[in-house]
């Protein structure tokens, strides 16, 4: 999804037709039971649709000739049973064709869901979490309707054509072979068309996939845009995205409509063509009215089924596209995985963490280093408060922690095994974060506390609020624990949001606590309630705490001091104030009110 990629497939794609769609052959592997129902339904609909002109036939050129009322009888008789049987065979072919497709998409949709929660939080850095949510709903309809109903409707037209030809030929040789001489000239110019469709088309998707990212970042930060009066230049945005998008479309609704145009022109001209010479040969007396009525029936279904095949083949074409961005999304690596064998990290967990010459920058921007050979060691059950202007490189510690990135060089070790080698479930699963953001699930507040540790028993639930400081409010909510909160929290405060990532945290009772600005936005009576909580989970595991307010990091065993991604100082209060360094001209700037340092420092 990245430039390079996109640039690449979009050359293939020029050169491909329908390639894309063979990706989707695994999924109806599975699915073998409805694939036989189909094609069964699906061939015997075009048999019986191809009996039909024959029984015509024999009706013209004896039916309507003989005296025998019962002869005319037997006829319509047959001709009802092949309606019902055609009826019969439809219905069917509906039924397979259109589960089918629904069934391959919800896997399609799962399969691509699940594989983008595991890709690496640098995917997510350099492409719009609107533009895969796009590709999650419109691309897989697309496919959808494909598999389902058009590739049905092309496979029934494939065969009715090919069927119609070949009872054209066994008909009249004569007139077939006129016919026959005008499919190429109608064909080429047909499939030429269809590649510049597919072009346009997929132009179309993408500048539709890009409008509907803005749309989900807009209305998710509606607030803020409402805030900044910022409606007008967001519905300017969003609608000269969309009227691109539709510029876009309409490019290639006007390429199908002439390529649909361009081939009912062609084919039926060349039926009219080959009946005006049919029509001498009767008069000639070469065939009989029945035979040319049997001839022109069989003409009109070959040439009505490849009209509605150059129609579907756009359609097709479109879903190749939607497929292609798909397979591309699927292909997708994660850039941070398991080992082969990872190292198993020693049981128990001790929490001893190692920095040596850690250099570090974010792979969507390479040439800015955030750590700049940072190293340090933190002992088991220490803890160590981290402070430093903004942008030092403070929260990217923890996003290496975590093997959110990887080095760039240097190592991160956790208990002595470098983290490149052991598996990130593994390391995740020793580490509980309250992270400078807290995400807030739409769902019950029992539910995003127990997000942590799924299947937790609610009384653990509740015992972790109460530590967290979270259960009062909660139960003054309408439904306490059971409480449905709004998408990300917005029912909540920022301080409530904090209280029940504090929660999830302390039930998640990981050996490794990773505090990102976790009191923030609290108030002063909030934070030395939480702050007493956080202390009794400090006491006996491995802490980090990053913090702005220095008041907060007084209790820490040792404080670092950060700038531009190293480590400038490393000591006590004391002993930092003592210097007279960066530090130092911190905690003169917070402090120098007095009162908050004799608060902070009872
Ligand atoms: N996902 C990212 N992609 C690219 N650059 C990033 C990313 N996240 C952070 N940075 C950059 O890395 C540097 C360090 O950022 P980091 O978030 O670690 O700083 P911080 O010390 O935690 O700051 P703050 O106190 O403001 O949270 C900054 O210059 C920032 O712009």
């Amino acid at each position: 999804m990245s430039k390079e990629p996109e640039a690449g497939a979009e050359r293939k794609s020029e050169r491909k037709s329908l390639r894309p769609l063979a990706a989707l052959a695994p999924y109806l592997g599975r699915y073998r039971g409805l694939v036989a129902g189909a094609l069964v339904a699906l061939v015997a609909a075009a048999v019986t649709t191809l009996a039909l002109p024959m029984a015509v036939r024999r009706m013209i050129d004896h039916g309507f000739s003989e005296s025998d009322a019962g002869f005319i009888d037997t006829y319509f008789m047959m001709l009802a049973a092949l309606a019902i049987l055609l009826a019969l065979a439809s219905a069917f072919r509906y039924f397979f064709v259109i589960t089918l497709g629904e069934r391959i998409v919800s896997d399609l949709r799962r399969e691509v869901f699940d594989h983008v929660t595991h890709l690496s939080p640098a995917f997510f850095d350099q492409n719009q979490s609107g533009e895969i949510v796009s590709r999650l709903t419109a691309d897989t309809t697309q496919v959808k309707s494909a598999v389902g109903a058009t590739a049905s409707v092309a496979l029934r037209n494939l065969i009715l054509c090919l069927g119609a030809i070949a009872m054209m030929i066994y008909t009249s040789p004569k007139l077939s072979s006129l016919v026959l001489a005008a499919i190429p000239i109608i064909v080429f110019p047909l499939v030429a068309f269809g590649r510049s469709v597919r072009r346009r088309s997929r132009q179309a998707q993408d500048t539709l996939a890009s409008a509907s990212a803005y749309a989900g970042e807009a209305i998710g930060a509606v607030r803020t845009v409402q805030a900044f009066n910022a409606e007008q230049s967001a519905r300017d945005r969003f609608g000269s995205a969309v009227e691109t998008a539709f510029g876009a479309a309409r490019s290639a609704i006007l390429a199908r409509s002439l390529l649909t145009g361009f081939a009912i022109a062609m084919v039926f001209g060349s039926v009219v063509a080959v009946l005006w010479f049919g029509a001498q040969d009767v008069l000639s007396g070469h065939i009989s009215a029945g035979t040319l009525g049997q001839f022109l029936l069989y003409s009109v279904f070959a040439a009505g089924s490849l009209g509605s095949l150059s129609e579907v083949w756009g359609e097709l074409s479109q879903a190749a596209g939607a497929a292609e961005r798909l397979t591309e999304l699927l292909d997708e690596r994660p850039a941070i995985t398991a080992p082969a064998r990872p190292t198993a990290l020693p049981v128990p967990p001790r929490g001893a963490l190692d920095f040596s010459d850690v250099h570090f920058a974010y792979p969507s921007r390479p040439g800015y280093r955030s750590l700049n050979g940072l190293s340090f060691s933190i002992r088991p059950g220490e803890t160590v408060a981290v402070v430093g202007p903004s942008g030092a490189g403070k929260s990217t510690i923890l996003s290496l922690i975590l093997r959110f990135y990887d080095p760039t060089s240097g190592r991160v070790m956790l208990d002595g095994v470098d983290l490149r080698s052991a598996d990130p479930e593994e390391i995740r699963s020793r580490i509980a974060i309250v992270p400078q953001d807290v995400t807030i699930f739409a769902s019950t507040i029992a539910d995003n506390i127990a997000f942590g540790l799924p299947g937790a028993s609610p009384e653990r639930v509740r015992a972790a609020a109460k530590a967290a400081q979270a259960e009062e409010f909660i139960s003054r909510l309408d439904h306490g624990f059971d409480t449905m909160v709004g998408e990300r929290g917005v029912t909540l405060s920022g301080g409530q949001r904090q209280r029940i990532a504090i929660a999830r945290a302390i039930l998640k009772d990981a050996p490794l606590l990773l505090l990102d600005e976790a009191t923030s936005a609290l108030d002063a009576e909030s934070e030395k309630l939480v702050q007493k909580a956080l202390d009794g989970l400090m006491g006996h595991r491995t802490t980090i705490v990053i913090a702005h307010r220095l008041a907060t990091v007084l209790k820490a065993d040792r404080i670092l001091v950060m700038d531009h991604g190293r480590i400038v100082e490393e000591g006590t209060h004391q002993s930092l104030v003592r210097q007279g360094g960066l530090y130092a001209k911190l905690a003169r700037l917070q402090f120098d009110h007095g009162e908050e340092q004799s608060t902070a420092a009872q």
